[in-house]
């Protein structure tokens, strides 16, 4: 095997003028090249060593970028990125600034849509097909790789419909590992292996709408799928091309994963296949143990997930009690509406997804379970910052998005012994919808509040002083709040920091502790536009309480790739950039209130005063305090401070 004929394929053209004969050996290298690749930087393993023959194949065959590739989700598009010349970027597979783990435009002309979020490509198709007849550019071939686990989600099929009613030429070809659905979740799953195994020839569905069928087609067989490709492309008609593929293939650990082929992986020992060291345990897995637990108690207590068993912690549930989950493949939005109708039915359904996929399913959230005001739980995991996925994966939307529906509560546990409890609290809930949102990796330590006060947890206050700043933190920014508190201690402030635990509707417990402070500052790992800061705001103005109330989180942007802490520093998330932000805050509002006849008003600044510690506590990049500041969230300019009376020491 040459080592060499990796290397020369810098791009299509290259991989073009290869041999029939060189082939199985550049499959060999491009495998080695994804495991030792994948095994050091994480991502999606098992889901790449499957379409390497088909991937190559689909180069030699089209003539991309004028024929238009869409991926599907894009999690399998990594061989598609060694072909198109980005061998060289894959030693920073998808740390800040290297190479995207799925397609990104900016990367490469061969990248045409920007995805994660499964079962759009046969949409895109649909259009890009459109668009290309009504410019006259029939010329140009439009291919959309969809894997089966795509298939089960509604948008496919409503592509489906269209592009099999037409007589546009999009070639379909089904990437058919047979791996990403339990055969028991529906009946496409039996239809695909009928098909495989070439049964009921007169009854294929794909033909029934109006497409041609090719296959199936051994996926691994470069010259079989490349013979039906030529085929396919040569249709003046939609066609399906029925590839079936082995995921993991090649890589004996990921052949034998049992969970899911090492779909996706953290750091592993490219030998073993196995993560190095311990992890804490992560926050799916205390709240997958603790729904047991309840699930053991109620049995009205139902789990659904979309098509997301494990990565959601209902594994072990779905072991003790299989008739009490529901797997409904990726269907977001019929896995809402489901719930819905099962609350209708007396049950209590928990909706388990990862908070980015929340976003498929807003309308049915609000029209079918908040209008009926029926009490269904959705446990939104990977909520906020995610890391490594990038802008479609952060999980940064969902408290704007909830906190737009009527009847919601939402919460977000800072630590275990919180899910556990708000948990609890929610399944209890039989008056409309709950929420609840936590992050992607390891729960960390208990934070214990030092009393609760009207359902609110107060983590820190400094008695002594007068009530300068109240910090509001949602979730697991609390740790870093609470580290804040203590630097801003240092520099003499007062300084309250609470966990409302239910972080959505506004209780009106924070509107009244705002208006004892001089300035509130709200802390989320949420998009910052509509988020948490924003409704506090909405309260104060409503309750005319004059305490400006500014908010710390993520813009209204899409944040590309990277690692948690990171992304989290940048967008000044840290317990330094809480201090910073809290401190110049406070100079300013300080300032501006100062009683100082014929003196020079001080400029509003940017920079934190001089830290009597000597402690740097720079405000968070995102607070610009020389504009209008972006972060103050108070909706009436011209309200005026009303500090806190003298007197007014403790917090009541
Ligand atoms: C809307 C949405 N929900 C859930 C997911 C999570 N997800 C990522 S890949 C995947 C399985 C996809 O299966 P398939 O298309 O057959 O690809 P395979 O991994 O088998 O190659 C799922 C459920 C997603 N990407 N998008
Ligand atoms: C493509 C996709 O949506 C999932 O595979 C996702 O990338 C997994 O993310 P986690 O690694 O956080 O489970
Ligand atoms: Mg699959």
């Amino acid at each position: 095997m040459s080592p060499t004929v990796l290397g020369r394929v810098t791009g299509p053209e290259e991989l073009k003028k290869l041999s029939p004969e060189e082939l199985p050996a550049l499959a060999g290298r491009i495998r080695e090249f994804l495991v030792d690749r994948v095994c050091a930087a994480g991502g999606h393993l098992g889901p790449n060593l499957g379409v390497v023959e088909l991937t190559i194949a689909l180069h030699r065959v089209f003539d991309s970028p004028a024929d238009r590739i869409v991926f599907d989700t894009g999690h399998q598009a990594y061989v598609h990125k060694i072909l198109t010349g980005r061998q060289d970027a894959f030693g920073s597979l998808r740390a800040a600034g290297g190479l995207s783990g799925y397609p990104l435009r900016e990367e490469s002309p061969h990248d045409l849509v920007e995805n994660s979020h499964a079962s759009t490509a046969l949409s895109y198709a649909d259009g890009l097909a459109r668009a290309q007849r009504l410019l006259g550019e029939e010329q140009r071939r439009v291919v959309a790789v969809v894997g089966d686990g795509a298939l089960t989600g509604g948008m496919a099929w409503e592509a489906m419909n269209n592009i099999g009613g037409g007589d546009r030429p999009v070639v379909v070809v089904l990437n058919d590992n047979g791996r990403s659905y339990d055969p028991t979740v529906g009946s496409l799953a039996g239809h695909l292996a009928d098909l495989r195994r070439c049964r009921y020839r007169g009854q294929n569905l794909f033909e029934t709408l109006g497409f041609a069928y090719l296959g199936p087609v051994d996926g691994h067989d470069i010259a079989a799928v490349e013979q039906a490709c030529r085929l396919a492309a040569g249709l003046d008609q939609p066609v399906v091309v029925h590839c079936v593929t082995e995921k993991g293939r090649g890589y004996a650990p990921a052949e034998n994963d049992e969970a899911d082929h090492m779909h996706g992986i953290g750091v592993v020992d490219p030998v073993t296949g196995r993560s190095r060291g311990g992890s804490p345990p992560s926050w799916t897995g205390v709240f997958g143990q603790e729904l047991e637990r309840i699930a053991a108690e109620r049995p009205d207590v139902v789990a659904l997930t979309a098509a997301m068993l494990r990565p959601v912690g209902l594994h072990r549930f779905a072991q003790r009690f299989p008739e009490r989950v529901v797997d409904v493949g990726i269907a977001e939005q019929h896995a809402v509406t489901s719930a819905a109708g099962l609350a209708m039915g007396g049950l209590h359904p928990v909706v388990c997804l990862y908070a980015t996929f929340l976003n498929r399913a807003v309308d049915q959230i609000m029209m079918d379970v908040a209008l009926h005001r029926l009490p269904v739980t959705f446990v939104l995991d990977r909520a906020g910052v995610t890391g490594p996925d990038g802008a479609s994966h952060h999980g940064m939307w969902d408290l704007a998005l909830l906190g737009a529906v009527p009847g919601m509560r939402v919460a977000a546990p800072r630590d275990p012994v919180r899910l556990a409890e708000l948990l609890g609290e929610a399944v209890s809930a039989h008056d409309g919808p709950t929420a609840l949102r936590f992050p992607k990796g390891g729960s960390g330590p208990e934070i214990p509040a030092l009393t609760r006060m009207e359902g609110v947890d107060i983590l820190h206050r400094t008695r002594s002083r007068p009530l300068d700043v109240l910090i509001v933190s949602t979730g697991v920014l609390a740790g870093a709040a609470v580290r804040a508190a203590e630097q801003l201690a240092g520099e003499g402030l007062g300084v309250t920091v609470v966990d409302p635990r239910w972080v959505l509707p506004v209780d009106p417990a924070l509107v009244h502790l705002a208006s004892r402070h001089r300035l509130a500052l709200c802390v989320e790992d949420g998009v910052r536009a509509g988020g948490v800061g924003t409704a506090l705001a909405q309260a104060a103005a409503d309750a005319r309480i004059t305490t400006p109330v500014h908010g710390l989180g993520l813009p209204r942007e899409f944040l590309s790739h990277g690692d948690r802490p990171g992304i989290l520093a940048e967008h000044g998330l840290t317990a330094q950039s809480i201090a910073g932000t809290a401190l110049a805050l406070h100079g300013t509002v300080a300032a501006a209130h100062r009683p100082a006849p014929g003196a020079a008003r001080p400029a509003a600044s940017g920079a934190a005063r001089p830290s009597a510690s000597g402690t740097d506590l720079t405000p968070s990049p995102s607070t610009d305090l020389t504009r209008s500041s972006s972060t103050d969230l108070t909706p009436s300019s011209s309200t005026a401070l009303a500090p806190a009376p003298d007197g007014e020491r403790t917090l009541r």
